[in-house]
């Protein structure tokens, strides 16, 4: 069997499709604050990604780039002013932040209802317990993509590999909240394989490739890869192997897949932020 591939790249051109009509209804253009702060490499191509996206779908992006040295009180001034700025819909501060910042309590300082990564802790909070918020833009993304091939959770094994604030915990609660079974795996756990022969759905948030090989997978199941890393030679691959297309059902690529629907959901989450500022339904 040859797993068929989960195109995320154009169902995010498609939602931005969407939005774009979305944005014309409004009286002014959705904004988006991004702040990045030193120079990792990974961070400036995602934040230049989600600079095009906002190009391409008519929202207005303020990026501002604080240098390695700045300190943590540069960093929450900066938060505070877009807080303040009525014209700020959305506030991103991309990950990760230099040593000697405490990220935790710069995204705290984050309005919570400008937090379109969802990553503040009343946003996390609300997806907790089932109720509106901002949510994470990467599980957001993969929920669309297993939507978009009309897959049931109901009552299915998930297992989802990774505990991170930012994708695996928030992945783990959106399929709880869709009536899966789920397991969460970490670095600590002894069984992951056994684990994963068991899953009809293998979330892999590890940031490890090549770690979900195609003796994990039950035949036909659906492998969603999160994961971003970098080969020594330098290509991009996710935390699955290249011999699980001939063991799962549906798979998700790298690049072209769960990337690009993160910047899609946080384009949807910019946009949701500003409808609500300007009074629009
Ligand atoms: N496509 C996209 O849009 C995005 C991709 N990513 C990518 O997804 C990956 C995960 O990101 P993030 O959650 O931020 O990463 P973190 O490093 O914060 O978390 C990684 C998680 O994986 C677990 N883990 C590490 N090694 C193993 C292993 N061998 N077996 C099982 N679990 C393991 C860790 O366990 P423990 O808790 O015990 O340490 C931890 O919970 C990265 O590659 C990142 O680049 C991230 C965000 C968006
Ligand atoms: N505050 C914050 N919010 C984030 O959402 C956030 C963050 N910090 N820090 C880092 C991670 C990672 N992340 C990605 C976004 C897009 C791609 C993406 O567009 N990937 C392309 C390829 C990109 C490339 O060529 O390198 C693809 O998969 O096709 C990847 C990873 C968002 N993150
Ligand atoms: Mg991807």
């Amino acid at each position: 069997m040859t797993a068929q591939l989960i195109d995320g790249k154009a169902l995010a051109r498609s939602m931005e499709a969407k939005l774009a009509e979305r944005i014309r209804a409004l009286p002014r253009k959705p904004v988006l604050a991004v702040l990045l702060v030193g120079e990792d490499p990974a961070s400036r191509v995602y934040v230049r990604n989600k600079v095009l996206a906002c190009e391409r779908t008519g929202i207005e992006s303020r990026s501002v780039h604080l240098p390695e040295t700045a300190t943590e009180e540069d960093v929450i001034r900066q938060v505070r002013a877009w807080n303040e700025d009525p014209t700020v819909d959305g506030i991103l501060v991309q990950l990760p932040l230099p040593r000697g910042i405490d990220a935790q309590r710069v995204i705290e300082t984050v309005a919570l209802e400008k937090d379109v990564d969802g990553f503040h802790v009343g946003s996390a909070g609300a997806l907790m317990t089932g109720r509106e918020g901002f949510r994470p833009c990467t599980p957001s993304g993969v929920m669309e993509m297993l939507e978009s091939i009309g897959y049931e959770l109901r009552g299915k094994h998930a297992l989802v590999i990774g505990r991170s604030n930012i994708v695996g915990k928030p992945m783990a609660m959106m399929l709880l909240e869709k009536d899966a079974t789920v397991t969460v795996a970490h670095s600590r756990t002894p069984n992951t394989k056994e684990l994963a022969l068991a899953a009809d759905v293998i979330v892999a948030a590890a940031g490890r490739a090549d770690l979900v090989t195609a003796d994990m997978v039950k035949p036909g199941a659906v492998v969603i890869d999160v994961g971003m890393n970098r080969r020594p030679d330098g290509r991009l691959c996710g935390d699955v192997a290249d011999d699980v297309r001939d063991a799962a059902g549906w798979l998700t690529p790298v690049p072209g897949g769960v990337g690009p629907m993160t910047i899609a959901m946080l384009l949807v989450n910019t946009v949701r932020s500003a409808e609500m500022r300007l009074g629009a339904k």
